[in-house]
């Protein structure tokens, strides 16, 4: 049997201060096989980033960490310089909650998309805007080539987070890690983007580790959940939504709101007031 694409095994860390040791993550062992979905749910504070994170060797300084971290079997903790950026620019794909944090305002959305694949690949840059083009069309993005010329604050949140999927897609990576990628975003734009990331990553055949408070959410396009508590995993497995078993989940679960209580919290808009108003009355049933 191959090995998993991820493997993350007995995994700690640890900030280590002048004063005092906060230990964070706490033994956090998961895998995620190629093409598969998991979703790392839990409560603010309970370590989704940092294990994301982690996995990208990115924790800030004064991180201690043990355990191991392997992808495709090879051992993460242990690349070189080289290796690491490589991993960190072609292997994974990170998709974040804030598409504006990581773009420079500067630059153009045609140079965002190029300048990594043009000066570490040496493609030509007519060949990657070509691509970059087809991509922001298949993730939805109208006029592409106007787009290109655009700077990001010209660009709505969802439509700078499909540029953001658009990238991450052009490296043609094996893993999606997206922390998040819809919270920062308006509630339209928040299924917009959802969905766009569950079709291109079933489309391509990409393993995603999704990371997100919203067990619902998780659930509805992920094959596996985990639940993390207090830098544990507390339950994972595909039983997860429907039978949890762990105390922790149930009350997890238990706290979420109903969706009645979540469609009182959606903009009605004009163009959705029927299905709004069916799904309050299936609600009710
Ligand atoms: N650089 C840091 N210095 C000190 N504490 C940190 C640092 N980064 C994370 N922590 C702490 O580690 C814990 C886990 O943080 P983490 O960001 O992984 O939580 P999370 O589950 O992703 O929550 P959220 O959804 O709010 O981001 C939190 O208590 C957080 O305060």
């Amino acid at each position: 049997m191959s090995a998993p694409l991820l493997e993350i095994a007995d995994l700690h860390a640890s900030l280590i201060t002048k004063y005092r040791r906060l230990d964070l993550l706490n033994g956090v062992s998961l895998t995620l096989d190629r093409g598969e979905a998991l979703g790392l749910v839990g409560e603010s504070g309970s370590g989704k980033s940092l294990t994301t994170r982690a996995v990208l060797r990115m924790l800030a300084p004064g991180f201690q960490t043990t355990g191991a971290i392997r992808y495709n079997g090879e051992s993460v903790l242990d690349m070189g310089r080289e290796r690491l950026r490589r991993f960190r620019a072609a292997d994974v794909g990170m998709i974040f909650q804030d598409p504006r944090a990581h773009v420079n305002p500067v630059h153009t959305v045609g140079d965002f998309l190029t300048e990594a694949l043009v000066r570490d690949r040496g493609l030509p840059r007519a060949d990657v805007e070509r691509r970059a083009v087809q991509l922001l069309d298949e993730v939805g993005v109208r006029h592409a080539e106007r787009r290109l010329k655009q700077y990001p604050h010209e660009l709505s949140g969802g439509l700078l987070q499909r540029v953001m999927i658009a990238s991450v897609l052009l490296a043609e990576p094996e893993l999606l890690l997206a922390d998040e990628p819809t919270t920062a975003l308006d509630v339209t734009a928040q299924s917009d983007v959802m969905a766009i990331i569950d079709e291109q990553r079933r489309a391509r055949g990409l393993a995603l580790l999704f990371i997100t408070h919203d067990l619902e959410l998780a659930n509805a396009c992920c094959d596996r959940l985990a639940v993390m508590y207090a830098g544990e995993i507390v339950e994972q497995g595909s039983h997860v939504y429907d039978a949890p078993t762990h105390p922790y989940t149930v009350e997890l679960l238990g706290a979420r709101p109903s969706i009645e209580e979540r469609l009182d919290r959606l903009p009605v808009l004009e163009y959705n007031l029927e299905l709004h108003n069916e799904l309050k009355e299936r609600a009710a049933l």
